[in-house]
């Protein structure tokens, strides 16, 4: 038998790496850096620029987006980061959540030696920074999580386009798993039915109706086959199985429409702002398609949202938080994580 030197791996950098050493990458959306007009503009022209979010023509859609689009928008959407900020941080919600989630997963793995890291499909911190950190720490194979539950082209799909685009760069690339979409996870929805209990249990008297609002999308992209609707009827009917609730006492909406076109139905403002007509006063609103709190969940729902409700003749009105950075998200995103390392710890 014949013995060859195998010479040992190599870092981007040149130096010797660990041999078989994942990592585990989080992405998320992302978030504009401060709430500044220019910030949010190049934000938010990052973010529709992106053909997966904006799927017409450029040559159509590009002149409308930097023209009247990003002239608006960023000011209106500036103010609306202003009311959420976290000013002691300087960063938006969105971001220090996905940080936290990540410090927090990275503590569940440090016997195994994996490390966490993440990165953001828009803005700052890159998902090529992201990927850069696990090579440095000698990572040889990746687990991307979306921090997604319910699967959209616009979401799960751009994320990993990015991580594929940050891996084309590299002559030596890692290799990579890509968390599949987990909608009705027994994990997730015990989290999800957990918070829910646990968030009305205080109240001094319980809301007739928890609406379930989901992020919205245009109706067109479900019709030409993404499975976002389905997974969001999934996460619905799972957690009102888990908590004895039905379609009326559980409604699923959708929430934050962006421009002209048709999106998904029922829209969560007209929605909720028609119930007090309908004598239901007291109702409770939760965001499970987002694993974080953010500018949808902290200003639209919680402050615009609950203005019209209480405006039209509401009585209370409950926003339950995301999972956010809480013991049951991390266990959660633990039980997640290691399903799919299967075979590389
Ligand atoms: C055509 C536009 C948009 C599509 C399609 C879309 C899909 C989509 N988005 C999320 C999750 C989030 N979106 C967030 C903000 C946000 N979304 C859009 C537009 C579309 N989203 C805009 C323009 C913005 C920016 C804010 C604003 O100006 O209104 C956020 C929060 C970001 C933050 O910093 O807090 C999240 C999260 C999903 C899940 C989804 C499709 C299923
Ligand atoms: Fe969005
Ligand atoms: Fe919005």
């Amino acid at each position: 038998m014949v013995f060859h030197h195998i010479p040992p791996r190599k870092r981007p950098d040149g130096t010797a790496a660990f041999e078989g050493r994942p990592g585990i990458l989080l992405l998320n959306l992302g978030t504009p850096d401060d709430t500044g007009y220019r910030s949010v503009r190049r934000y938010l022209s990052e973010f529709l620029s992106d053909r997966r979010v904006i799927e017409g023509s450029p040559v159509l859609w590009q002149p409308i987006l930097q023209g009247v689009v990003l002239t608006v928008r960023p000011g209106k959407s500036g103010k609306a980061y202003e009311r959420i900020w976290d000013k002691t941080r300087n960063e938006s919600p969105l971001r220090g959540y996905t940080r936290a989630q990540a410090e927090s997963l990275a503590q569940r793995f440090i016997q195994d030696d994996v490390p966490v890291a993440w990165g953001m499909r828009y803005g700052k911190p890159s998902v090529a920074a992201g990927v850069r950190e696990l090579l440095e720490h000698g990572c040889d194979r990746i687990l991307a999580m979306p921090l997604y539950p319910q699967y959209s082209a616009t979401t799960t799909a751009t994320a990993n386009d990015q991580l594929f685009r940050a891996l084309m760069r590299l002559r030596n690339q890692p290799a990579v798993r890509t968390l599949p979409p987990f909608p009705d996870h027994p994990a997730y929805i015990k989290a999800l039915a957990d918070s829910v209990r646990d968030g009305l249990a205080p109240l001094a008297s319980p809301p007739q109706m928890v609406v379930a609002s989901f992020h919205g999308l245009p109706q067109e992209y479900v019709d030409k086959g993404d499975s976002y609707l389905a997974d969001c009827i999934r996460t619905v009917e799972a957690l009102r199985a888990a908590l004895g609730m039905t379609a009326e006492t559980l409604p699923l909406t959708f929430q934050s429409r962006f421009g002209p076109t048709k999106w998904l139905e029922p829209y969560t403002a007209p929605f909720i702002e028609a119930l007090p007509e309908k004598g239901v006063k007291n109702i409770a609103v939760i965001t499970p398609g987002f694993m974080a709190d953010c500018i949808e969940t902290l200003d639209e729902i919680g402050n615009e949202v609950r203005d019209e409700f209480m405006a039209k003749g509401g009585e209370a009105f409950t926003l339950l938080p995301c999972l956010n950075d809480s013991p049951a998200c991390v266990d959660m995103l633990e039980q997640l994580a290691r399903q799919d390392l299967s075979g590389w710890l």
